[in-house]
């Protein structure tokens, strides 16, 4: 069972939360630059969209007073998009030729499509009346001027940019980047490229912290690598703790003879928690080191992923303002082989997720679950969440999954 040391990922989650420091810094950003920030106060419509009633349709706008079908009605004039409209009006028994995003005339009621009617250039039949409104987009339909379009704490999506733009905005206020050092640890860890000796390895671990936190839109500054050396990594450390809001190490947080990075957090800073109860990713220091918050991942690089993923990409969050953020799509998948295990952590199982022809999910946990083994998390398309008291899963059985991307 779990040592009462370690914390669920949960509680571990919640003390990270708790020291999180709010954003203080903003900067105003131009909204071509804007994708991923976080925006520091909401964002107000400064007018109607659409800003007028606009055609839905290429068609015909007409009143809807005295209207039958099978009426001929004279076509009196043509709106295109864009026509100031505002001196216009249809007369009762006319229609007006009008394209889709063009401004409706005072006196039409509706527009009715081109092809349900019959037509020539100078009179239209309509084959059915329309409603009042149809095919007719109201003024602020979309936004209305003084809305909150965009809610303080929201990372703008390219989705959030088009509102901006829709609005005219070209630039809106933001909470300016966490700055972030990424710093791999071990004597035998090289940076890929350098020529390895025998024992040494290369260092995997950067590469992908960083293109983990890239959606996040934080400033990674990558300090290397720092040898086995109490002093040194100290030395590392004590610099980083004045420069950076957030350090991240890998490596060197368990408990063998090299593993320096617990005792110097304690040394420097302050450890809040050592050990989390998850598979991969036990070994997780987390603490303060000055201003900065630091988290030691595990060096397994598997481990280092899964750890960045659900708990340093969280604090992140948190560090950033970001107020709701949108919860890992979770589902339910049916089990095709049976699980046996210690129990005593949450586990992420790397697993491949298949949609079943009947639309069910059915998943399979991969062979090799090492946390050495990088390519369990290259050829899976999900993890079983399996939970910590759990001994047996029989294949059949439905389990949690978290579908995700490579
Ligand atoms: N006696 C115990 N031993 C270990 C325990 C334990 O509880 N008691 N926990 C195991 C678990 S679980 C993990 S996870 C690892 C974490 O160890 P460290 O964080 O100290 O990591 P290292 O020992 O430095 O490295 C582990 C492994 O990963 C390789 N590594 C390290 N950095 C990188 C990098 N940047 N890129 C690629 N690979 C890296 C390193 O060479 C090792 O093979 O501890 C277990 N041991
Ligand atoms: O936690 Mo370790 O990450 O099981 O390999």
């Amino acid at each position: 069972m779990a040592s009462p040391a370690w914390l669920s990922l949960e509680d571990a989650l919640a003390r990270m939360r708790s020291v999180a420091p709010f954003p203080t810094r903003t900067m105003m950003c131009n909204t071509e630059a804007a994708l991923g920030h976080v925006v520091s106060e909401n964002i107000i419509a400064p007018c109607d969209v659409p800003p007028l009633p606009v055609s839905a349709m290429d068609g015909f706008a007409v009143g809807l007073d005295g209207l039958c079908s099978e009426m001929s009605l004279p076509v009196t004039q043509t709106i295109m998009a864009g026509q100031d409209v505002s001196s216009l009006r249809l007369n009762k028994g006319e229609a007006a030729r009008i394209m889709t995003g063009a401004g409706i005339p005072a006196g039409a009621d509706a527009v009715v499509m081109q092809e349900n009617t019959t037509y020539s250039d100078d009179a239209v039949t309509l084959n059915q009346i329309p409603a009042r409104g149809e095919n007719v987009r109201p003024q602020g339909n979309d936004i209305c001027r003084d809305d909150v379009i965009i809610s303080k704490g929201t990372r703008l999506q390219p989705s959030h940019l088009m509102l901006l733009a829709s609005v005219g905005l070209t630039a809106c206020q933001v909470y300016s980047p966490l700055t972030v050092a990424l710093l791999a640890t071990g004597d035998e860890i090289k940076a890929p490229g350098e020529t390895l000796n025998p024992g040494q390895i290369f260092n995997a671990n950067s590469i992908g912290v960083a293109g983990l936190l890239s959606p996040l839109n934080v400033q990674v500054t990558d300090l290397g690598i720092c040898r086995d050396d109490a002093d040194a990594l100290q030395t590392c450390l004590e610099d980083a703790a004045t420069k950076f809001d957030l350090i991240i190490s890998s490596g060197g947080v368990s408990v063998g003879d090299a593993d320096y990075v617990k005792p110097v957090l304690d040394n420097l800073g302050q450890v809040n928690f050592w050990k989390v109860a998850i598979k991969p990713g036990k070994p997780f220091a987390f603490g303060t080191l000055g201003k900065s918050l630091f988290c030691g991942l595990p060096g397994n690089p598997v481990s280092a992923y899964v750890t960045t993923q659900q708990l340093v990409v969280p604090l992140i969050e948190a560090m950033q303002g970001v107020e709701s953020v949108p919860s890992a799509m979770r589902g339910l998948a049916t089990l095709t082989t049976d699980i046996r295990r210690q129990p005593g952590r949450q586990e992420f199982m790397r697993a491949s997720l298949d949609v079943h022809p009947d639309g069910s999910w059915q998943v399979s946990p991969l062979a090799k679950q090492s946390s050495g083994v990088m390519t369990s998390v290259t050829k899976a398309n999900a993890y079983i969440v399996v939970n910590a008291q759990t001994r047996y899963l029989k294949a059949g059985e439905r389990v949690q999954v978290i579908p995700f991307t490579r």
